[in-house]
């Protein structure tokens, strides 16, 4: 089955891409074994059996790679089919080996690179992408955080690809409008540098006013070549994350993933287990108390989408504001400590000024929290006298252990349940399997990004919306945690089973074109006329199938 695919090729040094097709033109039928010519389906389980063939996730990982660049609809076919079994395998935990492994099991090219050494020439690297016309959106990585990883430089490449995998898979976004992008500004870290095969440039990371002005440049390029693209920020480092977006967002349409899209994703999730706690305690949604672990991009991200919930509730900033705690590396965040990151002020307590608390079970003897939610890229920081101590003060402790890949999550859903004695509401940022406690099955919600960037871009896309406003996002996170059936509410979960995405993805993304459409920041304005279930149809309809 012929199968277009972007081939590079070199014009004057430069890279260019240019549509090709792999394999035959159809109908060729004599490329094709005479059983393949009539029987597509038996295709779909010798890929399967190839696939799990494979002893090793990395090895399943490039596999399924190559079969994306052999036979795109034939790898979107299995990722929809098999969704529970795959995502793991393109998107966390296993893309994080990928981004740490990229240099050294590169094979072809896939997505733009565009380095420090194209300033002044960024445009011209942009319209060597052959598809211009059909750009819609784009994830652009630095590397400077990948996951919890830490600096990978351009090694980061897999996280554009492995997101954008999942706009196709779970929004229907069709994959000729994609662009994966990793931007090269060197890399801080030495292990790349000593690295032979290290396919970035050899230098440190360039300088905060250098990378300004080449992203003054990309940014304005990108929307020069590409009109209609909406760009979706991904693992920026935490300074960097917030100044880009606040830089761009009232320019361009664009959003970030780590800040945006996990505030979204977390309130969400917050939402439905707060439900639950609230059935044994009866306690209000407004009464809850949140800790975080880590006061990196995403805690402020998640914060700060808890805090706008909670005044749409009828609190007050103040009021919102003093529900919530966080702690980082040096323990509780609070003004007396001393100087501090610009991000964290807003959330740094004032109504503490004793001596710093560094101990996290400490530190929840002192605030007392109901939500215990993990952003700190800490494997093991919530230990067993952590989470007891949780469960002694709460009922029902909603313990979110959020960082990625596995490797640095701060529990695992089985370690949450036996040393919560099954009390605990549980989500991790990556998944987690079903554990088995009391005679019941119990599943981890997947609290990523993931579930909510698709449908938020699908959205942002179809509404063709200029910009990305803080309700549509909101409004995508309500969206999703409404989306649970009885069913889903019976087995405690806080987050719809993955293998609804699309049907979740249609919905988010119909109700952002509303929100779109009520802030005026939606261009494509005959939408504005139609009802919501014609909406709803206009979404599915557009909607990619493989
Ligand atoms: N589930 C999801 O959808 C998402 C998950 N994540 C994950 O969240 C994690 C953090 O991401 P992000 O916020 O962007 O990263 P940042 O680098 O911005 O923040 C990391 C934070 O963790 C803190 N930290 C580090 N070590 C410790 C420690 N031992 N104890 C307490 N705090 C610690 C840091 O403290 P200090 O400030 O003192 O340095 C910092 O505040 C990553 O693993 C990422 O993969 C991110 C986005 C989405
Ligand atoms: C999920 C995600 O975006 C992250 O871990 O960075
Ligand atoms: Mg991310």
């Amino acid at each position: 089955m012929p199968t277009a695919v972007l081939l590079p090729y070199w014009v004057d040094g430069i890279q260019k891409l240019k549509l090709a097709h792999q394999g035959p033109e159809p109908p060729a039928p004599g490329y094709l074994p005479p059983a393949l010519r009539k029987d597509r389906e038996s295709h779909v389980r010798r890929c399967l059996e190839q696939l799990r063939s494979k002893e090793k996730n990395i090895e399943k990982y490039i596999f399924l790679s190559q079969l994306k660049h052999a036979d795109e609809p034939m790898f979107y076919r299995l990722c929809l089919d098999h969704m529970s079994e795959i995502t793991p395998l393109i998107y966390t935990p296993t893309v994080g080996d990928a981004c740490l492994q990229f240099s050294h099991i590169y094979r072809q090219a896939e997505g733009l690179f565009i380095s420090y050494e194209d300033k002044g020439n960024i445009g011209s690297i942009l319209r060597s992408w052959s598809r211009k016309d059909d750009a819609r959106i784009s994830v652009v990585t630095d590397g400077s955080r990948i996951l919890g990883l830490g600096d990978l430089g351009i090694n980061g490449m897999p996280i554009s690809i492995g997101k954008l995998s999942l706009y196709i898979a779970g929004a229907g976004i069709r994959p000729h409008s994609t662009i994966p992008i990793c931007l090269d500004l060197g890399t801080n870290n030495q292990k790349n540098l000593d690295d032979l095969l290290y396919l970035g440039l050899r230098r440190t990371r360039v300088s905060n006013e250098e990378m300004t002005e080449f992203m003054d440049e990309f940014m304005t390029e990108m929307s020069r070549v590409f009109p209609k693209l909406l760009v979706q920020f991904e693992d920026f480092s935490t300074e960097h994350a917030f100044t880009y977006l606040e830089r761009y967002r009232h320019q361009y349409p664009v959003f970030n993933d780590d800040i945006q899209g996990t505030g979204c994703v977390v309130l969400s999730g917050f939402l439905n287990a707060a439900r639950l706690s609230s059935a044994a305690s009866g306690r209000a949604l407004s009464d809850q108390r949140i800790l975080f672990l880590g006061a990196g991009s995403a805690t402020v991200g998640v914060a700060t989408q808890l805090m706008s919930f909670f005044t749409l509730q009828g609190l007050s900033v103040e009021e919102a504001r003093s529900r919530i705690w966080m702690a980082d590396s040096q323990g509780l965040v609070y003004d007396a400590r001393g100087p501090m990151a610009e991000h964290k002020k807003a959330f740094s307590r004032k109504d503490y000024s004793g001596p710093p608390i560094k101990n996290l079970v400490d530190i929840i003897k002192y605030v007392m929290p109901t939500a215990l939610l993990g952003l700190s890229t800490t494997r093991g920081a919530f230990n067993q006298e952590v989470i007891e101590t949780m469960a002694t003060l709460n009922d029902r402790p909603i313990i979110f252990s959020l960082s990625n890949p596995v490797s640095l999550s701060e529990c695992t859903f089985e370690e949450a349940l036996q040393w919560s004695r099954g009390s605990v509401i549980f989500a991790g940022g990556s998944p987690f399997p079903d554990v088995g406690y009391g005679g019941v099955t119990r599943h981890a919600g997947q609290g990523n990004n993931m579930y909510v960037f698709p449908g938020l871009g699908l959205g942002a896309i179809l509404s063709k919306a200029s910009t990305v406003t803080d309700s549509m996002v909101e409004t995508a996170s309500l969206a999703l945690a409404d989306s649970l059936t009885a069913e889903e509410k019976a087995e405690d979960r806080v987050y719809p089973v993955l293998t609804r995405i699309r049907d979740i993805s249609a919905q988010i993304a119909a109700k952002v074109i509303r929100t779109a459409q009520q802030e005026r920041v939606d261009q494509n304005v005959a939408l504005r006329d139609i009802n919501d279930s014609e909406l709803l149809k206009f979404v599915e309809e557009n909607m990619w199938q493989p």
